[in-house]
């Protein structure tokens, strides 16, 4: 299946950009209403992003798609798809009968993923194609060739969620899923923690004396830096976009000097051998997702959630320990703490007539906190973390995956 794509000039840089401005631009009032939004008591649907469930084996094999609508529009795989009667997202249109809501209409069943399509960065057999699969049992995952057309399918409504990795435990953070999740308007919905279990592949009858190279997502390849070289391989290591597209790239050229870090699934669909099986440099290797929608979801209290922000201040990072201090107050425990430069002021100059002028460079702070934005405690940090700062955006308050550790294992992932 080919990934959604974009080549087209609405995709382009200047609609994000332009969402960057207004961001920063209405920052303070930004925070509010997604509080707002989040903390509001309306009857609200029984969200399955507040209750992942886990893959029923079998279950998440039909991948689909995206591609009947994205082939209306040549030269580029995304159109907002328009309002027809075929579109059970969409409003029908007034001129029908309508009928009335019925109280069962006011309390739909959860939903655990069947229906959603679920866009991913990568191609079948990626570990992202995983995580969807884990954060929304049956649904119909869009492979997408950039982290960047994940989020704007969702925008364009071609997908109802987008699944993305943000940090690994070993390869560390995906800074630029961070940097999209404030170029974009999405929401954090859930998270999904997915052990990662990397195998060596080549196609059948290369042995590894054969290998001049290995090909995988930079993070496979980070993850497996020190195995690679115990394994006495003195090969030249390239990134490409995905693991499961490593596999692909070599089975689809026929390269016998080549090897692909990725899963045992993207062996099996791209009739690759498994040349060595959890070549990871740590068994416990998990890489964390994070689901977003269009629409927040509504905090709770009677699970474990965490929330996510992302604020700046005019005078950088002389504020950090403030900001910090209002969670450490309350007893409210940070999960992570991310810094990226702010492209929208990426230097501050301070002059001194004495000494000369100092160039300070300004970052953006993503921070999660272990707790929901229905509680007091986290409305009143917030309330006093954006005294400190010049913008703060909520990104979203949702359930933290707390499913039973299950160690990397060749059939998980
Ligand atoms: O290349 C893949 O298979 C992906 O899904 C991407 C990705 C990542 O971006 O970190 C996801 C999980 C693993 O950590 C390795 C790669």
């Amino acid at each position: 299946m080919k990934a959604v794509s974009s080549s087209s000039p609405m995709l382009g840089a200047s609609q994000p950009a332009t969402a960057t401005a207004l961001m920063v631009r209405s920052g303070r009032s930004e925070w509010q209403s997604s509080c707002a939004i989040l903390t509001s008591k309306v009857i609200s649907q029984e969200q399955s992003e507040s209750l992942p469930v886990p893959p029923i084996p079998g279950g998440f094999d039909h991948l689909n798609g995206h591609n009947s609508a994205a082939a209306r529009v040549p030269g580029m795989n995304l159109v907002p798809i328009e309002k027809s009667d075929s579109n059970p997202l969409v409003p029908q249109h007034c001129h029908q009968p309508q009928k009335p809501l019925t109280m069962t209409d006011l309390s739909p069943a959860p939903m655990h993923g069947s229906n959603l399509r679920v866009a991913y960065q990568g191609v079948p057999g990626a570990y992202s194609e995983a995580a969807a699969g884990k954060a929304y049992p049956y649904c119909q995952a869009i492979p997408c060739d950039q982290f960047e057309v994940a989020f704007q399918a969702v925008e364009l409504w071609i997908s109802d969620r987008a699944v993305l990795p943000v940090e690994n435990s070993l390869g560390g953070s995906i800074h630029r899923n961070y940097d999209l999740l404030l170029r974009h308007r999405l929401h954090i919905v859930g998270e999904v923690q997915l052990p990662v279990h990397h195998c060596l592949l080549a196609l059948p009858g290369v042995r590894k004396e054969f290998l001049t190279r290995v090909i995988s997502h930079p993070q496979g390849l980070a993850q497996c830096e020190h195995t690679l070289t115990k394994l006495g391989l003195n090969v030249a290591r390239e990134a490409v976009d995905d693991t499961a597209g490593a596999a692909e790239f070599i089975a689809a050229n026929n390269l016998r000097d080549t090897a692909a870090i990725a899963s045992a699934r993207a062996a099996d669909i791209y009739g690759l051998e498994i040349l060595e099986d959890g070549i990871q440099d740590d068994a416990s290797n998990v890489t964390r997702f994070v689901m977003l929608a269009r629409e927040p979801i509504i905090p709770r209290t009677d699970r474990p959630f965490k929330t996510s922000i992302v604020f700046a201040h005019e005078k950088g990072t002389s504020v950090l320990f403030k900001v910090l201090s209002a969670f450490a107050f309350r007893d409210i425990s940070l999960t992570k703490i991310e810094s990226r430069p702010n492209h929208n002021r990426p230097i501050r100059l301070v002059d001194d007539a004495n000494v000369g002028t100092a160039k300070h460079f300004e970052y953006m702070f993503y921070v999660d906190f272990e707790a929901s934005m229905a509680e007091a405690r986290a409305q009143n940090a917030l309330a006093e973390v954006q005294e400190f700062t010049s913008f703060l955006r909520v990104l979203g308050s949702y359930p933290m995956d707390m499913t039973p550790w299950s160690p990397s294992s060749s059939t998980s992932s």
